[in-house]
């Protein structure tokens, strides 16, 4: 008899049900891609946490940079602004939130980033994790701070997934996986905005302590 196994490797989200319950809040697991993990999550944050992210970015905005070279690029045409660590009440609760959800310690974190596009503005496909890195990050959570009258998605060009944002709703992936095909089919971009803005924070883990 021929047996034919899929030897599925372990992801670092290990979440199992409908919900994720954190210190301080239930989140809804909405649908989820398995191989490479992409999950869609509801209820990440309040209507309220996110005005308030938005607002205290907003004065703080500036051309977004790119990869480890900091430059500004057309590949990237959005403004953004990083959080520091523990900046504030709400940094620090959603942090700790968005560390649960991604099963990773705080000290793995990145400073917390926010990115404001306009109409047009997009960030075409690209890995979130470098070439060579001494301390590679390993997975993102997308967060959505608000809802975008039309286009602005995160499109999956490899997976034929879009995600359309929605406020308080968030997109998590993963790219830790020793089969480096799987980490490549994690290519995605943020579609232009055809009408309205997108805001969005984004969270990044690092493979060791970063703080
Ligand atoms: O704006 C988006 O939907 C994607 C953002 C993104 O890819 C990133 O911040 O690395
Ligand atoms: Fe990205």
């Amino acid at each position: 008899m021929l047996v034919s196994t899929t030897i599925q490797e372990q992801t670092i989200f290990s979440h199992r049900g409908n919900h994720i319950d954190t210190e301080d809040k239930v989140i809804d697991v909405v649908s989820k891609y398995e191989d490479p993990l992409v999950v869609i999550l509801d209820n990440v944050a309040t209507h309220e946490e996110c005005n308030t992210l938005i607002a205290q970015a907003r004065d703080r905005l500036s051309r977004s940079k790119i990869g480890q070279t900091k430059e500004t690029s057309q590949e990237r045409t959005s403004s953004g602004m990083f959080f520091e660590e523990n900046e504030n009440d709400l940094i620090n609760r959603i942090e700790k939130r968005l560390s649960d959800v991604m099963c990773i310690p705080i000290d793995h974190a990145e400073g917390l980033q926010i990115l404001h596009y306009k109409p047009g503005q997009e960030y075409k496909p690209h890995y979130d994790y470098f070439k060579q890195s001494e301390n590679n990050r390993i997975s993102t959570l997308i967060l959505y701070l608000n809802d975008v009258e039309e286009g602005g998605e995160t499109l999956f060009p490899n997976l034929n997934l879009a995600v359309s944002p929605k406020k308080g709703m968030a997109v998590y992936f993963e790219y830790f996986y020793s089969n480096s095909k799987l980490n490549e089919l994690t290519l995605h971009s943020g579609n232009p905005v055809v009408k309205g803005e997108k805001w969005v924070a984004t969270q990044w883990m690092r493979r060791k302590k970063v703080r």
